[in-house]
């Protein structure tokens, strides 16, 4: 079922390691598919997952095809697709410099014009919930907003899309906004930016960048 879905999502694994968001075997992409989600195996490293590992549930989390047993973040993946109609694809990742800011339990304030024409919003941190059950999307979608990206507190990154491609953009552009906030709080003061122009700057980059 789904090759062609199994080879992209495959892909998108491999992005993250290019962009040095995941190790070993940390993090994990799905997509949905109507009443399917296609999500990475549990525990699999990323030197040897192969497309075919993907497996395919329904939203309850029954196994429709694959001999892997799913992520263990499955049901947070879900409880996104379930609750919210627009998400078609959902990362999850320790990223450094994000990570940071949530072991630190701190929302990343708007400090610079790549963080307003993605996200155009700071980006909430969760409360803290444990792994493996809907605890942690309930805890995400108490604090999401129209950026669809969340910090866990203590623990990583979690980020809604509407397409795999879309999802991918937030998950690169966050830690870059993370790096360089961070960089700055060290280096000194910075003082968040006018809300205003981070509105005006997030609608041009949404309706006017690039090839649209
Ligand atoms: O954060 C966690 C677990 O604490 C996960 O992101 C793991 O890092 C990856 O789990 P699998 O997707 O391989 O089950």
């Amino acid at each position: 079922m789904y090759e062609k879905q199994k080879q992209e999502l495959y892909e998108a694994h491999m992005m993250l390691e290019r962009y040095n968001l995941v190790a070993y075997t940390s993090g994990n992409i799905s997509v949905r598919i109507q009443n399917h989600v296609i999500i990475k195996p549990s525990g699999v490293p990323y030197s040897s997952l192969k497309p075919e590992d993907f497996v395919v549930v329904d939203l309850d989390g029954n196994i429709v095809e694959g001999n892997k047993k799913p992520s263990v973040d499955t049901a947070t993946h879900l409880y996104l697709y379930k609750n919210l109609d627009w998400v078609y694809s959902v990362i999850h990742t320790h990223s450094t410099f994000a990570t940071v800011w949530a072991i630190l339990e701190r929302e990343i304030p708007v400090l610079c014009t790549a963080h307003a024409d993605v996200f155009g919003e700071k980006i909430p941190i969760t409360e803290y919930a444990p792994v493996g059950s809907e605890a942690i999307g309930k805890a995400a979608m108490k604090v999401m907003g129209k950026s669809g990206t969340v910090l866990l507190r203590k623990h990583g990154v979690l980020i809604a899309g509407t397409s795999l491609e879309d999802a991918l953009k937030k998950a690169i552009f966050l830690e870059e906004v993370a790096k360089a906030s961070y960089y700055a709080i060290l280096a000194g003061n910075p003082i968040a930016m006018d809300p205003q122009e981070v509105d005006k700057l997030y609608n041009q980059y949404h309706t006017k960048y690039g090839q649209k």
